[in-house]
């Protein structure tokens, strides 16, 4: 059941003020009619659709992909998005969004890595020359691996619609509201939410409330599923009707000079129309943007002894062909109660097979006392050893340290993990905001090993012959 989702939308809203108002749902197959009776009855192409509307698809799997993975979307508007002057490079471009991970776009580096937050450009920036990638894996072109971007903008986008044609978005803002324009109506997205924008979906983001700040995860080749639950059973962590969808809304005026953007293999270009590509009156399907709340999310944890892995902290997850092994895993650290029992409460050190990239949306993280920042990101790719800083080991192993239940609060973490190893880019290796001495948190880790057999161990290296 869709379920009608009201929300008050920031009266200094650029679009308008007003309420915004949402289907909610995970996978649905979803209708929504901005004028009433202008969804096509029982088919989807008519010979003339009602209002004289173009009937239009979008398809974001193949035509023939399993009925499961299946996503398409009928779109009725008042031109078709063909009605356009042809493509061109886009001048200027943007040099530092990439989609193919190689040597000339970017580096392989094994090293712990942090960036400091960015600034807001002093400079009119919007959305689309605010985006910058950092790191990924992979090619657009072949429809396998991924981006990570982050973003500062200061402006709207403004007579521009973008059109990224080479993956899905996801959108984590950390600063400033998005109000986000779609063909499929309007979301508005907090720090604290996330929308998934997917590939082929025009849109246009307005800054309502002024700069703003964020990170994108951009898959290639797959979209975005729900996490199975497994023994956790039928209910918990992101609950598919928290997940909403916009409601048909169009614009029906003229405007000449409107661009389109299009990101197609990592390159800008534009094509230029007379009217707002948000023309859409109404749709149905179920290949749909949409946005979740993380405040919803159900967590999962420990409740005796030992730290659990963070893939219970799922809420999406961007399948490759072999099961469990995602291409990309958005995970959250939210607020929670810490009650294990014996047992060093903050993440553990360790190394893994898979790549991690994390940002803070705010408050303080708990692996790290200092220098990760919200706004901040770091990444430990494929078998870099991390965990803990100095200061968190020592301040939880502290003699008197708090052992009873406690609350995490106000704190908002979270990870993009990734089974394929991620390239950086040279902007990001040379960014004034690399944190260099990244390293220095946890040299100071310092032995506590004390065994007074310790130096026979070392000299026949076998212990139980010395006893
Ligand atoms: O490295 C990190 O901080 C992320 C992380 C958190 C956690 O609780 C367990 C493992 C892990 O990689
Ligand atoms: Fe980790």
């Amino acid at each position: 059941m869709e379920e009608e989702k009201k929300e008050k939308k920031s009266s200094s809203s650029a679009a308008g003020g007003g309420e915004l108002q949402y289907q909610s749902g995970f996978g649905n197959h979803f209708a929504s009619e901005a004028v009433g009776g202008a969804l096509p009855r029982g088919q989807n192409s008519p010979l003339l659709c009602p209002y004289g509307l173009y009937a239009e698809q979008i398809s974001g799997s193949s035509f023939t992909s399993p009925r499961k993975l299946n996503l398409r979307s009928w779109l009725y508007r008042i031109k078709p998005s063909v009605t356009h002057e042809p493509f061109h490079p886009r001048i200027p471009g943007n040099k530092r969004l990439v989609s193919e991970f190689d040597q000339s776009t970017s580096s392989a580096t094994p090293t712990q890595l942090r960036w400091k937050p960015v600034d807001v450009p002093d400079s009119p920036t919007d959305f689309v020359d605010g985006l910058f990638t950092v790191c990924g894996a992979g090619s657009s072109f072949l429809r396998h691996g991924f981006a990570i971007h982050m973003y500062a903008a200061n402006k709207s986008m403004d007579g521009c619609a973008f059109c990224n044609a080479d993956g899905d978005f996801l959108i984590v803002p950390q600063k400033g509201k998005l109000l986000i324009t779609t063909e499929c109506g309007k979301l508005q997205v907090s720090p604290g939410e996330i929308v998934i924008i997917p590939q082929g979906f025009r849109f246009s983001v307005a800054l309502p409330d002024g700069p703003s700040r964020g990170y994108v995860a951009e898959i290639f080749g797959t979209h975005f599923q729900l996490p199975d639950l497994g023994p956790i059973g039928a209910n918990g962590l992101a609950s598919a009707r928290d997940f909403l969808v916009p409601r048909a809304c169009f614009e029906q005026t003229t405007h000449p000079g409107y661009t389109i953007v299009q990101k197609f293999g990592g390159e800008l270009f534009t094509a230029v129309q007379d009217f707002s590509p948000f023309n859409v009156v109404a749709w149905h399907g179920n290949y749909v943007p949409y946005k979740y709340d993380l405040s919803k999310f159900c967590p999962f944890n420990t409740v005796l002894f030992d730290h659990g892995d963070p893939s219970i902290n799922t809420v999406l997850t961007a399948p490759t062909d072999k099961p469990g092994v995602a291409l990309l895993d958005f995970v959250i650290f939210p607020p929670r109660w810490i009650v294990a029992e014996n047992t060093f409460r903050p993440p553990y050190y360790h190394r893994n097979c898979m790549s991690e990239f994390m940002g803070l949306i705010h408050g303080v993280y708990e692996a790290k006392a200092d220098g990760f920042l919200p706004g901040g990101a770091s990444l430990h790719s494929c078998m870099t050893p991390h965990g803990p800083d100095t200061k968190t080991y020592e301040a939880t192993v502290a003699p008197g340290e708090v052992t009873e239940p406690f609350r995490i609060r106000e704190t908002l973490a979270f990870m993009f993990e990734s089974s394929l190893i991620p390239r950086v880019c040279r902007w990001a290796l040379e960014s004034p905001y690399l944190d260099h001495d990244y390293y220095q948190c946890w040299i100071g880790l310092r032995s506590h090993f004390s065994c007074n057999r310790g130096e026979t161990m070392m000299d026949n290296g076998n212990a139980d012959e010395d006893s």
